[in-house]
């Protein structure tokens, strides 16, 4: 597609979105998808077309892929240095007119640019592809754009909706633009947390050399932004480049030289800082708000520690050496190495090398970071480090006093804002309890409604047994009556016989205290086994029911401008373990908060994850009270100071906001079981449970045994009957033409409504998206306890240390230190946060399920 015939691919994207309004669907595919191949193509060029122009113009005194140093660091008549940069520039416009044709074809407008950027041709193709049937370039192509586009509601749910199709495999949720080196960083890092070390190495290794490739290309690109708001830079540079060799040295063409000089070294140190912020760029990958922290070192980290468990103790050795080129200071690599080093043999470790070209990367690296700051303190131009592994002496001393006044100036500011925010907090809560003192009012002279402090009803033999200044604090209520004692004894009794179907927590029967034991089971798993005959369908029925009537009953008595949805709803009992009870002083769920992360020793409350920080509210449902212990408190931020006890009963919820205002605890359960139903909800329908609404599906399904049973059949006959269901669909294709327009949005929802859920795709769903909030910590939980290998090991491997025993006695333990490091890089990605993710480790096991 050489030679100026490639067609510009703003041109495709406008014929494909044209097509797209006519819905001429093969159109709208063969423009786009040719629009994204000549993307590619033009990206492919510009890189190739800079690097060839690099070496062909290659500043001969420094090696190849270095920096240059700046000009007024030699002589000012040397002007070989301008002259090449010159050349290049030609050299890259000749190359690339020869290539792409004139700059006025392949050049593109910044609108288009963007709509690439935000993947949106794959959003075309999505439907595109829908409407013509192709269901695994649909998904594909759905993936592609919901990857860059992680809060696209839309397309979620279009995903959700696929992934219920028959015919819809896990392999077609691809990733289509995903760059090679983050596709293997990803999966490397997957395998990893999964203990498969020796598999996970591989794509490490791959990784890292996809990254050397990435780097070079992007820099490369960096080379060619000659071209400034249309204003071709270099040509100007070029016309001011003769007035100056050709004349004779005159006052004035010294004048022409100087700007001359400004302006190439201006323009070359924009170059340089593009170049820098290639390791941002590859360290990005769409859908992640942040880039992955010191990117280039983890993979370093990572290896070394994958090839430590793989007994590959060169290996190690030489990835943890040079992973020390970027943190020479950092004490468990140090550790690490000195432990493979005595297992290894001392000699033979200190004949490894480090890797040539993560040396070559950091020297050149260093170069350019002190050519920019360099720049700044010519030019006043700017330049933010991206690398946090920069030595300090890099940045002038000058700036960097700066910077710490900087940083100074912007704690003190955060603390006095922190202040004013704290005061007009207390004002706040003043007020809401003088308004929750209106609701005592009004409650002290209520009948059998219960009205809410803005006079709208709840519901009907509902009572307001403690307000917010009953409970010492804000949003917060007690409620009683919010439903019977016979509807108690049959959630109470769903818990115990869905519990013996052995559905306990996950696994894991105490999460909270060892001297309990939980056992869970939500609306959907219920509602499966109501399915399957195990309990009465009818109670299952009830348990949503019942979770619908709290969550309006919290709207209402909160009085909510906008509506609460369900983020996680759970049935949980809580068991004293009999001979478990002595000397107990623990709690039987420890004091925290339901949507940060409570750090009690600070009396702060961190909103970031693992938390679920898009709970808004909490509303816990007591099913019984025959049981000792177990009262609900309210505590202060501190973890301690109890600010209000709740006692439950059946009937009884307590209700509250679910941020930092609220710290709440259980405490421990001493004798019998305690039942209660807890719920979270959220004011951001984007965290609507998901399990809901399949539960709501299943209901739907099961409330119309006729329609099930059409299920069934047209399930169990094979794939024929699969592509007539196909034809069934708004438009399979062959009925295009009187099916007006829908979205996929649209299609979804006349589908659901038209073909309820088959059991085939429900169950896959159900393994595939359990809430993947509350498995997570508790597999990171369970997988840290089995973690005992590497003891045995490093005594296996004692015989041969033997000798260096005595130096290494503790560092023998070394492998076992690092397993925390590691277990705790898990959840935060590098080994960095070491500090910052054994917080969150602890504070995690406080979490609630
Ligand atoms: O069961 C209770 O009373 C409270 C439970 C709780 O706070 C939680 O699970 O987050
Ligand atoms: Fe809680």
């Amino acid at each position: 597609e050489l030679g100026g015939v490639l067609e510009p691919y703003d041109l495709l994207f406008d014929n494909a979105v044209e097509a797209y309004y006519k819905q001429d669907w093969l159109s709208v595919i063969l423009n786009m998808e040719r629009a994204l191949r000549n993307k590619g193509t033009v990206r492919k060029v510009k890189a190739q077309c800079r690097l060839s122009c690099a070496n062909l113009t290659a500043f001969q005194h420094s090696e190849p892929g270095s920096p240059v140093p700046l000009p007024g660091a030699g002589p000012v008549q040397d002007l070989g240095f301008f002259q090449r940069v010159l050349k290049r520039a030609k050299c890259v416009d000749r190359c690339e007119a020869e290539k792409l044709g004139p700059p006025s074809v392949h050049k593109v407008s910044d609108e288009v640019e963007l709509e690439f950027k935000k993947r949106t041709p794959y959003n075309y193709l999505q439907v595109a592809y829908f409407k013509i049937n192709k269901l695994d370039k649909a998904v594909a192509a759905a993936n592609t754009f919901y990857v860059a586009n992680p809060d696209h509601v839309e397309m979620r749910q279009n995903l959700e909706y696929y992934s219920l199709m028959a015919g819809v495999q896990e392999a077609d949720f691809k990733d289509l633009e995903a760059r090679p080196h983050m596709a293997e960083f990803l999966e490397g890092k997957r395998l990893y947390s999964a203990d498969d070390f020796l598999s996970s190495i591989g794509h490490f290794e791959a990784s890292l050399e996809e990254y050397f490739t990435a780097d070079a290309e992007c820099r490369a690109l960096c080379e060619g932004a000659y071209d400034y708001d249309g204003y071709n830079y270099m040509e100007y540079n070029a016309d001011l480049f003769q007035s100056i060799t050709g004349k004779q040295q005159t006052a004035f063409s010294f004048f022409v030289f100087s700007t001359f000089v400004m302006s190439v070294s201006y323009h070359y140190l924009f170059v340089l800082n593009c170049k820098q912020n290639c390791a941002v760029e590859l360290a990005s990958t769409p859908g992640r708000e942040q880039p992955f922290e010191d990117f280039l070192p983890s993979h370093l980290n990572y290896l070394q520690f994958s090839y430590y468990n793989s007994e590959q103790y060169e290996k190690a050795i030489e990835c943890a050496k040079t992973f020390l080129l970027f943190h020479p200071d950092d004490e468990v690599m140090k550790q690490n190495l000195a432990y493979y080093s005595a297992v290894l043999g001392e000699e033979k470790a200190a004949a490894i090398p480090a890797r040539e070209i993560v040396q070559q990367y950091i020297k050149n690296s260093l170069l350019e970071k002190e050519l920019l700051y360099f720049g700044y303190e010519i030019f006043g131009i700017t330049f933010v480090d991206p690398d946090t592994w920069t030595p300090e002496e890099i940045m002038p001393k000058k700036l960097r006093d700066k910077q710490k006044a900087d940083r100074e100036t912007a704690a003190r500011i955060t603390e006095e804002i922190g202040n004013l925010m704290k005061e007009i907090e207390t004002l706040v809560e003043e007020k809401t309890k003088e308004s929750s003192d209106i609701a005592q009012v009004l409650k002290d002279g209520m009948s059998k409604s219960t009205p809410t402090p803005d006079g709208s009803l709840v519901f009907d033999g509902i009572t307001i047994s403690m307000t917010s200044k009953a409970l010492n604090g804000s949003q917060r209520v007690v409620l009683d009556g919010v439903i019977t004692e016979d509807e108690c004894r049959e959630l109470h009794r769903l818990s115990n016989t869905a519990a013996q179907k052995g559905d306990g927590y996950r696994g894991k029967p105490s999460p909270h205290s060892p001297s309990e034991m939980f056992q869970g089971v939500t609306i959907l798993k219920a509602l499966k086994l109501g399915q399957e005959g195990v309990l009465p369908l009818k109670s299952a029925r009830l348990f949503f029911d019942i979770s619908e009537k709290v969550r309006k009953v919290v709207e209402s008595y909160f009085s909510l401008q906008s509506p609460l949805y369900f983020s996680y709803s759970h049935l949980v009992c809580r068991s004293a373990i009999e001979e478990k009870q002595e000397a107990r002083d623990d709690l039987s769920h420890p004091v925290h908060v339901d949507n940060c992360l409570l750090i009690s020793e600070l009396n702060e409350c961190i909103k970031e994850p693992p938390a679920y920080t898009h709970r808004d509210y909490s509303a816990i449902l007591y099913l019984n009270d025959d049981f000792e212990g177990g009262d609900f408190i309210f505590t202060e931020l501190d973890a301690k100071t109890i600010t209000a006890v709740v006692k439950p009963q059946c009937g009884r919820i307590v209700a509250f906001g679910a941020g930092k205002e609220n710290p709440h605890g259980v405490r421990a359960v001493m004798k019998g079981q305690r039942c209660a139903v807890a719920l979270w909800f959220t004011l951001d329908p984007r965290h609507n449970e998901k399990e809901r609404i399949q539960a709501e599906e299943l209901l739907k399904m099961l409330s119309s045994p006729l329609d099930a049973e059409f299920q069934k059949t047209e399930e169990d006959s094979s794939e024929e009957t699969a592509s007539e269901k196909a034809s069934v669909m708004p438009d399979g294709g062959k009925t295009a033409t009187t099916e007006e327009t829908k979205t996929p949005a649209e299609e979804r929802a006349s589908k659901t409504a038209e073909e309820k859920t088959d059991t085939d795709a429900d169950t896959k769903t159900e393994s595939k998206d359990k809430q993947p909030e509350a498995t997570a910590p508790e597999k990171a939980k369970a997988k840290t306890a089995t973690k005992t290998k590497p003891a045995g090991k490093a005594k296996t491997k004692k015989k041969e240390a033997e000798k260096t025993e005595a130096k290494t006695a503790d560092k023998k333990k070394k492998p076992a230190a690092k397993k925390t490091v590691k277990a705790s890089s898990k959840k935060t990605e590098s080994k960095q946060p070491k500090a910052k993710s054994s917080k969150s480790d602890s504070l995690k096991k406080k979490e609630e399920l």
